[in-house]
């Protein structure tokens, strides 16, 4: 039998759903990591607090408080991980997105040097702050966070106090660890009119569900590492809303006409075999609203080969 070496061997779990329109994402990373098999080492878990527990006192980011002190949780431990193991990646499940931006300190932190680049595969753009947001999900916020953008001049909701100061502490948690320059996307086909703009003004690069048919993932992921040559490390954000809806019925935001399973394996499996790939993060299984357990195991079986 041929022993496959998998890239991503060691994992950090994140359980947390405060950034979702529901609870359940955060058992997610268990129900994955429970099927990946005895290869798979646990350098972390790092819980959350529970929806319930939360006194959401931030009306356009909900439990930004509580998140917040996630994002810390996360960025040491990414770090410290990245300060001890120089040469080797990290994979991390995680509940809903929000935590993304946490992931991207750590990587930043370990390496302050580092140009970043960023492929974030999913329905959504989740470039909203809580100036923009239509829900006040957190989860539709990372990038913004991570690259510390309001979008003032386009806001739609005036924020009260407390959003104001949690937003600002969001941003600093999250360091500016990469710019809009440094940012690929593959899949996105849900996004409201101020992502839009935002993506306009800034001319990001979008590989859409029909490029990805026509070209096939193994060329939209190597188009997408050659965008980002001049980056020194990438992370890649895998949602797994970026499915179809009908193969992911485990997901708080499902979308339709989204990417099939065969070519987002090429996509993870073509990125994982970059040596600049150091940190591939998986988010938005939702076990609660799964149909038995056919999203984590489709998951499971995409991510076979290299977690
Ligand atoms: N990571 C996600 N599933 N994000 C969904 C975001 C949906 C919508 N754009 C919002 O901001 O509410
Ligand atoms: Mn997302």
């Amino acid at each position: 039998m041929k022993i496959m070496k998998k890239k991503f061997k060691k994992m950090l779990l994140v359980e947390c759903d405060l950034g979702g329109p529901e609870a359940g994402a955060a058992l997610g990373p268990n129900a994955l990591y429970s099927l990946l098999g005895e290869n798979a080492e646990l350098v972390d878990v790092i819980r959350c607090a529970e929806i319930s527990d939360c006194h959401n006192t931030t009306p356009q980011a909900h439990n930004l408080k509580e998140i917040n002190d996630c994002l810390y949780q996360i960025s040491q431990s990414v770090s410290e991980f990245f300060k001890k193991n120089q040469n080797e990646s990290l994979g991390i499940i995680a509940g809903d997105h929000s935590t993304a931006c946490g992931s991207l300190a750590g990587l930043k932190t370990a390496n302050p040097d580092a140009r970043i680049g960023v492929i974030w595969i999913d329905a959504h753009a989740d470039i909203h702050s809580p100036y923009t947001t239509p829900s006040g999900n957190v989860h539709g916020m990372p990038i913004a966070a991570a690259v510390g953008a309001d979008h003032k001049k386009i806001a739609i909701n005036s924020i009260d106090q407390e959003t104001h100061a949690e937003w600002e502490k969001t941003k600093r948690l999250s360091q500016s660890s990469f710019t809009l320059n440094d940012l690929v996307y593959i899949g996105i086909r849900d996004l409201e009119q101020q992502e839009q703009e935002v993506l306009e003004q800034h001319n990001i690069p979008h590989y859409s569900v029909s490029s990805v048919s026509r070209l096939g993932g193994t060329e939209v992921a190597t188009a997408a590492l050659k965008y980002l040559e001049h980056c020194s490390s990438i992370y890649v954000s895998f949602d797994i809303d970026s499915l179809d809806a009908e193969l992911v019925p485990g997901t708080g935001t499902p979308v339709t006409d989204g990417l099939d399973a065969f070519n987002t394996m090429k996509i993870i499996s073509t990125l994982a075999a970059s040596d600049k790939v150091k940190l591939l993060e998986v988010v938005e299984i939702n076990p609660l609203l799964d149909q038995g357990n056919k999203t984590t195991e489709l998951v499971a079986r995409i991510l076979e080969g290299v977690f």
